[in-house]
């Protein structure tokens, strides 16, 4: 049962082969026996999960046959959850049950899926490695010694090891799609504004995007389906209506113009990803896509714009934790600024501490211009960047990440060689575009991920192009050793 994807879950509880309780106890069986392993999960939510599989069964009972009726998924830990723990991977927030449900959540609960627990994730979404969640660090399946990516690491080892068919990400600078790549996923970070952000802890508001993980093309867009659309509760969701996710996975990609941006190509990209890449595009062009060199003339400025702009915001977001209305409080203060400054000293970890320091510092008076002003001019040079590019091409693709999964640990030192990992996503995020991962191949028995990014609001092409590689290739099959 565990190989399933949430298609073939679907086809099965159509078919009454079993039912969504059962279902749900076989995979809670399998969290409990393996995922001490890989520490993926911060709440199994089992209570909830047999509640939740029961109505499932009984809506179909009563001629219900939705597809995501009775699918097992996750969240990661920063979708509020009513009642359950929403840690967002901080010790600040370990004793928080949201009062209400994110959205995101509402919505799929709504379509029928069973939530299995909320997943583990760096402290505040902060990271590509999936080290700094105060819940200790998730181990790659595919190499227990190695990171899954982050943030969202919880997720996409959980998925990967077959835990969960599918689970929700967020992706504020990469954090769906480089652990998706990383974990040889399927990762899709939609267009800013189409899926709702109320309810998600917000980390940079204007980058944060919650999107679908899953092991294939075909489950995210079923996933996206639920989770996406206008929400007047989330002020920056934009009021467009759904494509037809589903139906646009079967286009044929005869006449496809891919976009190979030349400095997604140059030093700094392992020369072995390089050549799964172009493997990748090989593949592609069988199947009718024609293939063009394209630049991104400003992509060098990204990351330092986004280690800008994302500490920023963060360091007014999580103003918010002060120990008085949420969280974690110390113990014994002697006034309010000692209870200030004890809670936010104890309940946050180093990473989230280093940039509150450099966010405040960059919003103070006298530097703002000079930082946050000027990473906000470069932001738009980038998406014209893109505007301009989508003129000439349909899809742009390159690699997900300049390396593969890397030894945990390994880049603990020095913080700046973590946020390099970044390199190839984080535009997307400035440019609010849309982007996906997709497996495509090995390298040492490490997966390799191959990105598609699109125009504004074309998730269904970017879908449609992965499914389509993914019917004549089976990177995305297959299952590590010991899951
Ligand atoms: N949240 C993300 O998208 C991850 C990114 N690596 C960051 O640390 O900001």
């Amino acid at each position: 049962m565990h190989n399933l994807t949430l298609a073939e879950i679907a086809r099965n509880l159509a078919e009454k082969r079993f039912s969504a309780e059962e279902l749900t106890r076989t995979t809670l069986a399998r969290i409990e026996q393996l995922d001490p392993q890989l520490n993926a999960f911060i709440s199994v939510t089992d209570e909830l999960a047999i509640e939740q599989a029961k109505a499932a069964d009984a809506r179909r009972a009563a001629g219900e046959n939705g597809v995501l009726l009775g699918a097992p998924i996750g969240h990661k830990d920063l979708f509020c959850t009513q009642g359950i723990r929403t840690s967002c991977g901080s010790k600040i927030l370990d004793n928080f049950k949201a009062p209400y449900n994110a959205t995101v959540v509402e919505r799929l609960a709504a379509a029928g899926t069973v939530t299995l627990g909320k997943l583990n994730m760096d402290e505040f979404a902060m990271g590509s490695a999936n080290e700094s969640s105060y819940y200790g660090p998730v181990k790659n399946p595919w190499d227990l010694t190695r990171v899954p990516g982050g943030s969202s690491g919880g997720s996409a080892a959980a998925i990967a090891a077959r835990l969960l068919p599918a689970a929700t990400g967020t992706d504020t600078g990469g954090s769906i799609r480089q652990p998706a790549a990383l974990t040889n996923l399927t990762g899709l970070k939609p267009t800013y504004g189409r899926v709702s952000r109320w309810g998600m802890v917000a980390y940079a508001s204007s980058l944060d995007q919650g999107g679908p993980m899953a092991r294939t093309a075909e489950d995210c867009a079923l996933l996206l389906s639920a989770m996406a659309g206008f929400d007047a509760k989330d002020s920056t969701s934009v009021d467009q209506p759904l494509d037809d996710y589903l139906a646009a996975l079967s286009q044929p990609l005869a006449g496809l113009r891919i976009g190979l941006p030349k400095e997604y190509f140059s030093a700094g990209l392992d020369p072995k990803i390089a050549d799964a890449v172009m493997a990748s595009v090989e593949e592609l062009k069988k199947l009718g896509a024609t293939v063009t060199e394209i630049s991104l003339p400003n992509m060098q400025h990204a990351i330092p714009s986004y280690y800008v702009i994302a500490p920023a915001e963060a360091s007014s977001n999580l103003s918010r934790f002060d120990g008085v209305r949420f969280g974690y409080r110390c113990e014994n203060p002697v006034d309010l600024t000692d209870l200030y400054k004890r809670s936010r000293a104890e309940g946050f970890g180093d990473e989230v501490k280093r940039r509150i320091m450099v966010g405040t510092y960059a919003l103070s008076a006298g530097y703002y211009d000079a930082y946050y002003l000027k990473a906000q001019k470069i932001r738009r040079l980038i998406k014209q960047d893109f505007v301009a590019a989508f003129e000439q091409v349909d899809v742009i693709l390159g690699p997900t990440t300049p390396n593969l999964a890397w030894k945990l640990g390994e880049k603990n030192a020095d913080p700046v060689s973590a946020y390099l990992e970044d390199i190839y996503t984080i535009t997307a995020n400035l440019a609010g575009i849309p982007g996906l991962s997709m497996p495509a191949g090995f390298i040492d028995g490490l997966p390799v991920g191959v990105q598609l990014l699109a125009p504004y609001f074309q998730e269904a092409r970017l879908l449609n192009v992965a499914h389509q590689y993914q019917q004549v290739t089976d990177w995305h099959m297959r299952a590590p050793a010991g899951f």
